[in-house]
């Protein structure tokens, strides 16, 4: 099945899935001055096929949040936050979300299992994160859902480095699962690591932090663009 958020990201010129996360996880501002919409806009110009919108509140950030971003866009949106029950998804729809994220590593696996189908019940696209191989096991109905993998791990709040060598490994096994969206997500730090992360076989990426403290958004893409072209795609 194809939502809004997968098509968008399959056609994508540039497969980044663009945050706004209004702090990262020790409380430091993220948006350097630029209100909610501006950083939409610039997100937009960007090119941004779709975006993911932090309402977790370790981040900042709240439902209203969400609603905001989609009141100034009509870009697909990805929900992310610890979302545990059914009604938080009715929720995510409510204010405009075309896919929210499941976090693997939280839910036990009949949970998973439950609001992965409640989330398609509802039209929305399940993101759903893994961190190790165990996790990616507990993915149900792979083929309707993104599979992200986690550079970064959720258990210390996401304040260690990324670890890129995950995503390497896990890829097999999350291509696996039959999604036709591998993606990584968090930690991507620069332009050629974004490169890197596509030649190995991701078809799209989550980033947050890098782009919101990028100085220029045009001149990280031009970047990610030679870097990507100066690479050859490995499958
Ligand atoms: O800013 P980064 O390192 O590019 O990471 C983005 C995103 O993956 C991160 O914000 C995130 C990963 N898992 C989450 C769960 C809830 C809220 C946010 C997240």
């Amino acid at each position: 099945m194809n939502t809004p958020f997968t098509e968008a990201l399959t056609a994508a010129a540039r497969p980044l899935v663009m945050e706004v996360k209004l702090r990262d996880a020790d409380g430091r501002d993220l948006l350097g001055g630029r209100s909610v919409a501006e950083t939409v806009a610039r997100f937009e110009t960007a090119g941004a096929p779709c975006l993911s919108v932090v309402t977790g509140r370790w981040f900042g950030g709240t439902e209203n949040l969400l609603g905001e971003v989609a009141s100034r866009t009509s870009l697909p949106l990805l929900r992310k936050d610890f979302v545990t029950n059914a009604r938080q998804l009715e929720r995510t729809r409510e204010l405009g979300a075309s896919a929210v994220l499941l976090t693997a590593r939280l839910l036990p696996a009949s949970i998973l299992a439950r609001l992965t189908d409640r989330a398609l019940a509802l039209g929305l696209t399940p993101f759903v994160e893994v961190a190790d191989a165990a996790e990616v096991t507990r993915v149900v109905r792979g083929p309707e859902c993104v599979v992200a993998v986690n550079n970064k791990d959720i258990a210390t709040r996401e304040r260690l480095p990324a670890d890129p060598a995950r995503g390497r490994a896990l890829l097999p096994a999350v291509r696996g699962t039959g999604t036709r969206h591998p993606v990584s997500a968090s930690g991507i730090t620069s332009p050629a690591m974004a490169a890197r992360l596509l030649g190995e076989g991701f078809t799209g990426l989550l980033i947050g932090t890098e782009l919101l403290r990028a100085p220029s958004l045009t001149a990280w893409c031009a970047a990610f663009d030679t870097a990507r072209a100066t690479r050859p795609q490995v499958r």
